[in-house]
């Protein structure tokens, strides 16, 4: 008998009872009283030849498959998966580092940040005076390339902690580590009580983060984003409106609200990226960059934002390529160099220590001069500031002195420079200016060639 045959004896015996002749494929075995009498067969049983519609088989599947992808949805949730990398990569490349020698600063905050950390595991303090504490973050990717070297800091309520470092120091793999993008290959952090190695969900709920990309979906506008990520924070259902209408004001967004994500320009991605970082009101923000491609008038208006957000209490860990930001915003920031912090403090301090005196920038003549003049040049400009004058950079016709004795009058600075001026024809012009923290940036910078890659 042909599959089809059967199919079509079972679709009749089904719907219909017919009279029964004997040679009826319908009824060959279970003729009775002159008629086929109807087949009811199960379609929740596995098909056979009796019963080929039958979808038990279907049904198990979809089952299998539930139970399946229900826990695959919670291996993934539990980031099981990444734990497993990670404890695969930890054996695989091991956690020794090779880490210069720090300077004291860097040294004290480690120490200070252990020791909390000590104290807390033995329940003989709350870290009240930070709010978050990392310590002795590692991320390796290869053996032979560690992005970031075993740090540790600490940060406290309404404070702005700056990490400042070129392209590639190893500032975006710390926050992906703290915003649980990334397993830490050793290390941890601890956010109120709240631990990222075992408490991750807990800790993660007292983050606001906005990344170096931004994360949003294009389709969705402005106001609908804020509203999905109010409602994610936990804002009250009535409460949401107000706070997106806080937010969209504050950002400048009200304009574009009603408008797909997906339209906004650069500037104006960043700024909704912000709000979604900070709406809700977070104990903790990350801004990765936050105000790259914003325009000035935008960007003040965001420092006026978060220096207030600071005095509610709330903190905000910030990395940004804009010195006269970092001054603006952060109370204290750290230098990293080839992922490692190469100094740390407020920015008085740091200047002051690394940056102590004056800046002189010698601009010289294109034409006309030679390897000789600038030689003489540079010697009489070291001896006349005898106390101590270092040429700390020479590019493009500009010789950079750091002035080293912050006494020096700035009456003899002037003096000095207009007598060398004078005399020396391979002098174009010249300023003098205090040391500023893109002096200090660069000096520590200079430590890291430029293209740092795994790649
Ligand atoms: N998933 C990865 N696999 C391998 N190497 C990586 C990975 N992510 C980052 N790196 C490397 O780690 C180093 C640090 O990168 P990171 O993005 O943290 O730098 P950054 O300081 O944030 O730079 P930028 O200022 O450009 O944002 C870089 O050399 C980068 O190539």
């Amino acid at each position: 008998m042909r599959f089809s045959d059967l199919v079509l004896k079972n679709n009749r015996c089904k719907i219909e009872q017919i009279s029964c002749p004997q040679n009826d494929i319908c009824c060959e075995s279970v003729c009775k009283d002159g008629y086929c009498p109807l087949i009811h067969k199960s379609y929740i049983a596995f098909a056979n030849i009796d019963n080929p519609n039958a979808v038990g088989e279907q049904l198990l599947y979809m089952a299998i498959d539930t139970v399946l992808y229900f826990g695959l949805i919670m291996l993934i949730e539990h980031d099981v998966f990444k734990k497993l990398h990670g404890m695969l990569m930890r054996m695989i490349l091991g956690t020794e580092i090779e880490v210069q020698e720090l300077e004291s600063d860097v040294l004290m905050e480690k120490e200070r940040v252990n020791s909390k950390i000590r104290a807390a595991a033995l329940q003989q303090s709350s870290a009240d005076d930070d709010i978050m504490l990392v310590h002795n973050l590692i991320k390796k990717f290869k053996s032979s390339f560690v992005a970031v070297k075993d740090i540790s800091f600490g940060v406290a309520p309404g404070e702005c902690f700056g990490l400042l470092g070129i392209n590639g120091a190893g500032k975006t793999t710390t926050f992906r580590m703290l915003t649980g993008d990334e397993i830490p290959s050793s290390g941890d952090a601890v956010i109120t009580q709240y631990r990222l190695g075992n408490e991750k969900h807990k800790f993660l709920a007292q983050i606001g983060y906005c990344p170096q990309f931004d994360a949003i979906n294009e389709t969705l506008t402005g106001r609908e984003m804020l509203q999905l990520f109010a409602s994610l924070r936990g804002v009250s259902r009535a409460n949401v409106d107000n706070e997106v209408n806080k937010w969209l004001s504050l950002m400048g967004l009200q304009q574009y609200e009603n408008r797909k994500c997906g339209t906004y320009s650069g500037g104006n991605k960043r700024k909704l990226s912000t709000a979604m970082a900070l709406i809700g009101d977070p104990p903790i923000i990350f801004l990765d960059e936050p105000t790259s491609g914003v325009d000035p008038v935008a960007r003040r208006n965001l420092w006026t934002v978060l220096t207030s957000i600071q005095k509610s209490g709330q903190s905000v860990v910030l990395t940004s390529h804009s010195m006269e930001e970092c001054e603006a915003l952060c109370n204290r920031l750290a230098i990293m160099v080839g992922g490692q912090f190469v100094c740390m403090g407020g920015i008085q301090y740091l200047k002051q220590k690394y940056g102590q005196g004056f800046t002189i920038m010698v601009k010289l003549r294109v034409v006309g001069i030679s390897e000789k003049d600038v030689m003489s040049l540079k010697n009489e400009i070291e001896n006349s500031f005898n106390t101590g004058c270092i040429l700390k950079d020479e590019h493009q016709g500009l010789l950079h002195y750091h002035v080293t004795n912050p006494n020096t009058p700035w009456r003899y600075l002037f003096i000095t420079m207009e007598r060398v001026k004078q005399h020396f024809e391979v002098v174009e012009d010249y300023t003098i200016s205090e040391t500023t923290l893109e002096q200090v940036f660069l000096s520590f910078a200079k430590a890291q060639p430029p293209y740092t890659s795994v790649n």
